[in-house]
């Protein structure tokens, strides 16, 4: 046996900010993926995924019986299938920003989910919120509050625009140039973060009204504009603005960045080089990079390992 395949996911833009109802833009990473799988002999790795869907499906039964207008499994076909050895067969790293747990959370819905939403019918906005909805409340089994939209464009595999917390769309990015010198990159900074205590920090910092000011007028304003830019295909705008945004999330959210990263964070921003910012909640995992050039970028980060995601 073996199901399809679901891939990693990237939020460009929109970490944090969309908790606070800025605008966020997340796109499919197709170079990571994982599926439902058995085998007849399973790594240790595999035992270690069986074990994690064993406890998962227990969440499950938990929520459908607390909340059965949500949504409904098969949890018969579940459990068997978990008790015969089924696991997640998955490339995607755990605690990076790329959203893991979301593809298996999207595996599950797909195979075992009663009614439900499929890619190929109208996706109305109605229909998208009550998917992020349901997916939420799965992801949470692994790391507390979940938005639940890194399931979502994992299931649907495109690219999701949101415009604040009730309001989300598919949404078409610019075409690649795959010969353009400008790129998206990523930046494996070696360390796994985790999601819920960084979230911890931020939800402390709100407390501050200075923090709530800096939010508002800078990091979410940046935001949304890199998004405005990158949906038009303004990129030498959208160079400038996160430019500007590399800076605010250097001085307001250190805690995210590994501090190993602060000195080359700032020679972006000094060299005009690259700029970067958080990929996800931070802490670890990946960093995101945005360059105009990415043989000079490629230069100057040449001890670090550069993942390209888009081209433009
Ligand atoms: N292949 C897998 N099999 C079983 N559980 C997995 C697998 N991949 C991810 N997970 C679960 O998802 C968690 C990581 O998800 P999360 O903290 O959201 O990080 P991220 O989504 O950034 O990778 C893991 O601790 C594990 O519980
Ligand atoms: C920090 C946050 O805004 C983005 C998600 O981060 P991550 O991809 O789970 O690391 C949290 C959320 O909206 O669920």
């Amino acid at each position: 046996m073996k199901g399809p395949l679901f891939y990693s996911k990237i939020l460009l833009f929109g970490e944090y900010g969309i908790i606070r109802d800025s605008k966020g833009l997340a796109i499919p990473y197709n170079f990571y993926n994982g599926a439902l799988k058995k085998s007849e002999e399973p790594s240790d790795e595999a035992i270690a995924s069986n074990k994690s869907l064993r406890s998962f499906a227990s969440y499950l039964e938990v929520l459908q019986t607390q909340q059965p207008d949500l949504v409904t499994f098969d949890l018969e076909s579940l459990k068997n299938d978990v008790e015969t050895g089924m696991y997640f067969d998955s490339s995607i790293p755990q605690g990076y920003g790329v959203g893991s747990s979301g593809a298996l959370v999207a595996a599950i819905y797909d195979k075992y989910a009663a009614n439900k939403i499929t890619v190929l019918e109208n996706l109305t906005r109605e229909k998208l919120l009550h998917l992020k909805n349901i997916f939420s409340q799965m992801e949470s089994f692994f790391h507390g509050k979940s938005s639940g939209l890194d399931p979502l464009n994992s299931y649907l595999s495109i690219p999701i625009l949101i415009n604040s917390k009730d309001n989300i769309q598919t949404t078409g990015i610019p075409t690649q140039s795959v010969d353009g010198k400008g790129a998206v990159f990523l930046l494996d900074s070696g360390i796994v973060g985790e999601t819920a205590p960084m979230i911890s920090i931020f939800m402390e910092s709100l407390k501050d009204k200075g923090f709530r000011a800096m939010l508002k007028n800078q990091f979410v304003k940046y935001t949304d504009i890199c998004i405005d830019n990158f949906l038009h295909g303004d990129m030498k705008s959208l160079i400038g603005n996160t430019k500007k945004l590399s800076k605010v999330v250097l001085n307001n959210f250190k805690p995210m960045i590994p501090e190993q990263f602060h000195a080359i964070w700032q020679q972006g921003i000094d060299t005009n080089d690259y700029y970067l910012k958080l990929c996800g909640s931070g802490g670890g995992g990946y960093i995101l990079g945005f360059t105009e050039d990415l043989e000079r970028a490629k230069a100057s980060l040449k001890d670090y390992k550069l993942e390209v995601v888009y081209q433009f």
